[in-house]
């Protein structure tokens, strides 16, 4: 994969560019096939994102969003992805929200519910905006997660797999269900959005050292054939 980046100054001028991309590609899409259909990353960072892009005039009973990966939690609980982006894009009425996880988990995670979600979602994404964390995952591909090396594998015929994080990420310590490297490459495009300086010198890392098993985010900036639009601030 090539990547391009733009090192904004202020937290709010990647929010802008962002939002404004993404609109964009969204009104490009329900123009071209009549619908749009994103996967937007869970965390702090693009929440700001989400609530911008929300206020967009959009068609918003034409786009579909699904979660890049889930927590093991219920849609209720305060560490779902699904329960943040839901609140980010309130303003977005008609907006379709799959979900990874179903909205009572039981003990035991698993994909079933993410099948079902991405079986309605069968084409490329028009657009795929992840985040990445000081430790180089993005979506819920951790490294040290026993099956990190298939989790990444570009011809994995698997949509999405259940990641337990080891060590688990004290700010959210638990099972996850997470799309596979090889379903988020099958997207038009695909974004990168990291804050902070830790985040920065995690990236320069993975661009220069290629190791995806210690810094998972190397597997795609070196992925043949695709193109990572990288935006970071402060
Ligand atoms: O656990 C997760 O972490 C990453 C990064 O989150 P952030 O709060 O540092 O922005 C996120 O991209 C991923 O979707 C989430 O589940």
């Amino acid at each position: 994969m090539s990547w391009t980046e733009a090192l904004h100054d202020h937290g709010d001028a990647l929010v802008e560019t962002l939002a404004a991309r993404l609109a964009g590609i969204c009104r490009d899409a329900i123009a071209a096939r009549g619908h749009a259909l994103l996967a937007l990353a869970g965390g702090r960072t693009p929440l700001p994102i989400y609530r911008r892009l929300a206020k967009e005039n959009l068609d918003w009973h034409a786009v579909t969003v699904v979660p890049t990966d889930e927590r093991w939690v219920a849609h209720d609980h305060s560490a779902s992805n699904r329960r943040e982006l839901a609140a980010a894009f309130a303003d977005a009425t008609g907006i379709r929200l799959g979900a990874l996880v179903p909205a009572q988990p039981g003990d035991v995670p698993d994909t079933a519910q993410a099948r079902l979600t991405l079986a309605d979602c069968r084409g490329d994404f028009d657009a795929v905006l992840l985040g990445m964390g000081n430790d180089g995952h993005f979506a819920s591909l951790f490294p040290g997660a026993t099956n990190l090396g298939e989790a990444l594998a570009f011809d994995n015929a698997d949509d999405v797999c259940v990641i337990h994080p080891d060590p688990l990420p004290p700010e959210a310590p638990f099972a996850r269900v997470s799309l596979t490297a090889a379903r988020l490459l099958r997207s038009r495009t695909s974004w990168l959005a990291i804050t902070g300086e830790r985040k920065l010198s995690a990236l320069r890392d993975a661009q220069t050292t290629r190791d995806p098993q210690r810094l998972p985010i190397a597997a795609l900036l070196h992925a043949p054939q695709a193109h990572l639009h990288i935006h970071w601030s402060p």
